[in-house]
């Protein structure tokens, strides 16, 4: 592969400044070294290793059965492959809301497996979690709207926020975690106008899946746009190996079409 000699390394700074520039952010789920090397070069600026891993690799059904050595591991094998990109590792479902210290222990793992930040799921119930984790320099990006380890809880795959009050407690989600020292707010299926609405009050930046335009940058997963995953594809998310000749230029035109805001439209958002 051709290196890409012009890229810098992607720096929780650079994030900021994208955000305030208005520059999209690009991320995309990763799981491996191999990957990591083609998402680095194709221009990926964050690369996620999700929770999601326990549907894309390891064909559970949910992301609920990941365990924290599970994304240890993946996350230490997307660290080998990256050059210049952002690792973002998520929590695993049960490694931060039973104990805090040991919220504390596991965040610590992914760090030093390679992450440069960790992602968890939840609102206000995590907000202590945050501050806690920034005292001793983990910077964390917060996962509100649908949260796929509740899934059970929810009931379904159901976008969140569409009530006066479900808005009402999005909007107070993020400005808590924000308060809180989050360094960033993911929103999964929720509708684009609040989620662009809450991007324009917030001093960090948003990343959207199915959380329309208006975020400041996007996230799918790999596995997704590449037309592999088994089964319904979700509204939100786009096969990108649709017009492109290899893996390579698939996330290239992903990478492109973000940076472009040709992607998502309304087909993809709520
Ligand atoms: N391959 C994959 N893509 C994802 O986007 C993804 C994962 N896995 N695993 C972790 C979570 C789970 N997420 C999901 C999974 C499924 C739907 C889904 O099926 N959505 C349908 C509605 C399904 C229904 O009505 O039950 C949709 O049309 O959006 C949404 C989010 C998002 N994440
Ligand atoms: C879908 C994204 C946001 C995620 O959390 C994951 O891949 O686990
Ligand atoms: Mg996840």
């Amino acid at each position: 592969m051709e290196e890409n000699k012009t890229r810098k390394p992607v720096k929780l700074g650079t994030l900021r400044k994208m955000h305030q520039e208005g520059e999209p952010i690009v991320m995309l789920t990763c799981y491996d070294a191999t990957f990591a090397a083609l998402e680095d070069e194709a221009g990926v600026d964050i690369m996620l290793i999700g929770d999601s891993l326990g549907m894309t690799v390891q064909g559970h059904g949910t992301t609920i059965p990941v365990s924290i050595d599970d994304m240890a591991y993946h996350t230490a094998c997307v660290a080998c492959g990256n050059k210049n990109a952002f690792v973002l590792a998520d929590m695993n479902f049960g490694s931060y809301l039973v104990n805090e210290d040991e919220a504390v222990r596991n965040a610590v793992k992914l760090m030093k497996a390679g992450a440069n930040m960790v992602k968890f799921e939840g609102g206000l119930e995590v907000c202590p979690l945050v501050g806690r984790l920034k005292q001793i320099g983990i910077p964390v990006c917060a996962h509100i709207g649908f949260t796929p380890q509740s899934v059970n809880a929810i009931g379904g795959y159901y976008v969140q926020g569409k009530t006066a009050s479900g808005e009402e407690k999005l909007y107070q989600e993020a400005m808590a975690l924000q308060e809180a020292g989050a360094d960033m707010v993911l929103f999964e299926m929720v509708p684009a106008e609040i989620a662009s609405k809450i991007t324009k009050e917030l001093r960090i930046p948003t990343i959207g899946i199915g959380a329309g335009v208006g975020t400041s940058g996007q996230v799918l997963v790999l596995q997704d746009i590449l037309g592999i995953f088994p089964g319904r594809k979700p509204k939100f998310s786009k096969n990108f190996m649709e017009g492109a000749s290899s893996i390579q230029q698939a996330v290239a035109n992903y990478v492109q079409a973000v940076k472009s805001r040709q992607f998502p439209t309304d087909q993809h958002s709520f």
